[in-house]
This record gives C-alpha cells, sequence and structure tokens, in this order.
C-alpha cells in the first residue's frame, strides 16, 4: 500500500507540531522518520494512524484520501516503544487477540495455525504459553510484532520499538526486522531519534527537524551529502568549528579549507573523525592528545587543540600515539555550511 502526505499541518492549541509536510512512502518501502525530540514524527505516525486529525492538507492511503477511512479499517499495525501487552494473556492469547476481535471472521484452528506461523517468524517457537511477565524486553517487542502481523496489515508502523532496550538487543532486533520486512514487504513506517537505528535500518531516511522535513534520501545520500548544518550535526560522530571565510577559503590551524561560493564571513566547518588523520608534522590543526581509546572498529584520539577545541579522530590501530603527544590534525576532508 502505497501512502502520500500532501501539506500536512498539525497544530496544538498554538504550537504548530507538524508544518506542511509532503511525503511519499512506496509500496513496500521501509521509511524512517527521523529527528530530535519534539520534531513531530509521533504526530506525523500517529496522523497516518488516524489517531489524530491532520488541521490541513491530505493523507491518502493508494489512491483513496484516508480522511474517511476509520482506524480499524485501515488496515494498519502498531507496534509502540512501550509493550503494550495484556500481562494476563500467554504470549499465544496475545497474538491471537487481534484476530479474535477481527470484523474478519476466523476459526478456532486458522487462528491457532496463524499463531504458530507467527511464532515461528519471530522466532519464539515453544514460548507461547508464557506469559509477558515470563519473557525479555526484546522478546515482548517480537511478540508485539506479531501481534500487529496477525490481522494481515497493509502498513506497519513502528514508534520506537526498541527504544527502551539494551545496545546490543537493538542491534540484533533490527537486523531480524529488517530480514521480516524482506519477507513480507509490508509498507513499513519506523519513528526513532536514533540516527544509527535509522541509516541501519531503513530504505529512505526522511528527516525533520520542529515540524519540517529537512532532508530526505536513501541512508546514503544523507550520509555522503548532509544539506544543512543541522543534518550534519544530528547524523553525529563529527567535530564542529566556526571559522572566517575570506576569498573563499576559510582557516583552521594552518590549514587552509577551499570554501567556494561562501562570501567573506563566518562559516560552521564540519570535521568527521574518519576524515582526519594524525602526524608529527604538516599542515593541519596543532593539537595534544589528551586520550587514546582502542575499540574494536580501531583508534580513536581525543585531543585538545592549541585553542582548547576537542577533537576527536579516527586513527589506523597500529598507529604510534599515547596522552600528552603533541602533533598536528590532518584534515583529509571538511564539510562547510553557512553559520546558522
Ligand atoms: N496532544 C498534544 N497536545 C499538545 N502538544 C502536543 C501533543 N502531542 C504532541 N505535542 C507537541 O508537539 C510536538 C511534536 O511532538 P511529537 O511527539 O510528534 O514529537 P517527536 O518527534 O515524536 O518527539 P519524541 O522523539 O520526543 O517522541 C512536541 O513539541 C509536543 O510537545
Amino acid at each position: 500500500m502505497k501512502i502520500r502526505l500532501d501539506n500536512v499541518v498539525k497544530t496544538f492549541e498554538t504550537f504548530r507540531a507538524v508544518r506542511d509536510v509532503s511525503l511519499e512512502i512506496e509500496s513496500g518501502e521501509l521509511v524512517a522518520l527521523l529527528g530530535p525530540s519534539g520534531s513531530g514524527k509521533t504526530t506525523i505516525l500517529r496522523m497516518v494512524a488516524g489517531l489524530e486529525y491532520a488541521d490541513a492538507g491530505h493523507i491518502y492511503f493508494g489512491t483513496e484520501d484516508a480522511t474517511d477511512i476509520p482506524v480499524r479499517d485501515r488496515g494498519v499495525g502498531f507496534v509502540f516503544q512501550h509493550y503494550a501487552l495484556f500481562p494476563h494473556m500467554t504470549v499465544t492469547e496475545n497474538i491471537a487477540f487481534g484476530m479474535k476481535v477481527s470484523k474478519v471472521r476466523r476459526d478456532k484452528a486458522a487462528i491457532d495455525a496463524r499463531v504458530t506461523e507467527l511464532l515461528r517468524l519471530v522466532q519464539l517457537d515453544g514460548l507461547g504459553e508464557r506469559f509477558p511477565g515470563q519473557i525479555s524486553g526484546g522478546q515482548r517487542q517480537r511478540v508485539a510484532l506479531a501481534r500487529a502481523l496477525a490481522v494481515d496489515p497493509k502498513v506497519l508502523l513502528l514508534d520506537e520499538p526498541f527504544g527502551a532496550l539494551d545496545a546490543n538487543v537493538r542491534r540484533d532486533l533490527r537486523r531480524w526486522l529488517r530480514e521480516i520486512h524482506q519477507e513480507l514487504g509490508i509498507t513499513t513506517l519506523f519513528v526513532t531519534h536514533d540516527q544509527e537505528e535509522a541509516l541501519d535500518l531503513a530504505d529512505r531516511v526522511v528527516i525533520l527537524d520542529k515540524g519540517q522535513i529537512v532532508q530526505q534520501g536513501t541512508p546514503e545520500d544523507v550520509c555522503r551529502n548532509p544539506a544543512s548544518a543541522f543534518v550534519m550535526n544530528f547524523l553525529g560522530d563529527t567535530n564542529r568549528f566556526t571559522a572566517a571565510v575570506s576569498g573563499g577559503v576559510a582557516r583552521l590551524g594552518n590549514a587552509t579549507i577551499p570554501a567556494p561560493g561562501f562570501s567573506d564571513g563566518p562559516v560552521e566547518i564540519f570535521l568527521r573523525p574518519s576524515d582526519l588523520g594524525w602526524n608529527v608534522s604538516g599542515e593541519g590543526i596543532p593539537a595534544t592528545v589528551a586520550r587514546v581509546i582502542d575499540r574494536p572498529a580501531g583508534r580513536r584520539i581525543l585531543a585538545v587543540t592549541a585553542s582548547g577545541e576537542a577533537v576527536e579522530l579516527d586513527v589506523a590501530p597500529e598507529t604510534q600515539v599515547s596522552a600528552q603527544d603533541k602533533g598536528i590534525i590532518i584534515i583529509e576532508r571538511a564539510r562547510v555550511y553557512a553559520a546558522a
């Protein structure tokens, strides 16, 4: 099912939470809505679900205007951050619940067969007789997804479904959700404020700020070409500097950074740790090493520049460097944006 939002606006009393949002989600696509707290992600999701009405604009399910489609007829499955499982029902009963109350009548054998199939899909075979209190948080979210899928939704809406879980469980569930999505191909809208989660999971990422879409594209697009200082900063893992442009170049330390198209005046410069290097001499930013951190992916240096700014940079694991060393941060790539 294709979903289209056309100039959607939502105001709470005087506060405009969603401003003129237009967005298309293709049939079978997995789209992540990514943005800081309060940027309007949940409100957009709730409008798609029919739990909230837009003040202006339209939402289409396929070619049909969804305004007149009641929530229960939208064919939407939800999973929220806080497990909305019924604590007094077993896993099996929780998954079967939607089918029992659905307008589509199913006999007991059909419901049992569907529950067995879903338990297999979410890899919880054998746990059907447990109660929610007897399984882990990650398993509870898988039950919540099985319950959402039980009624064959045309659209799946997920609001920070893994938000309350620890990092390793989140990573496993992400991988698992992507596999399920590949298998079932249900149009999915996923809300998160976690950049890594959105980039890891989604076919397309839609970045919101203050109720507006500020950029959308594949994870590769948005990582390679952040459209603004906000996006660059929000995607994370970057060092931020302010500098002055003069004659089309900016200076950081003794390095010159091309800033074509910028007139003389202040700019923001972002340097990703992976776009920096460390050397004993050369053209760059003079700095002192404060700490060296070894990680599975390599070594990270925390350095402090001569003017007191903290900078993080990634170097090869075998790089000889230790705290208190003085040297030069070599800039391999910089991104320049107009000062906010
Ligand atoms: N029912 C409501 N009444 C008044 N204001 C609301 C209501 N629902 C949301 N808001 C406001 O609208 C803005 C957007 O909220 P929303 O929950 O959509 O943001 P979000 O991006 O999902 O944030 P989070 O990541 O914190 O969940 C916020 O400033 C919020 O306080």
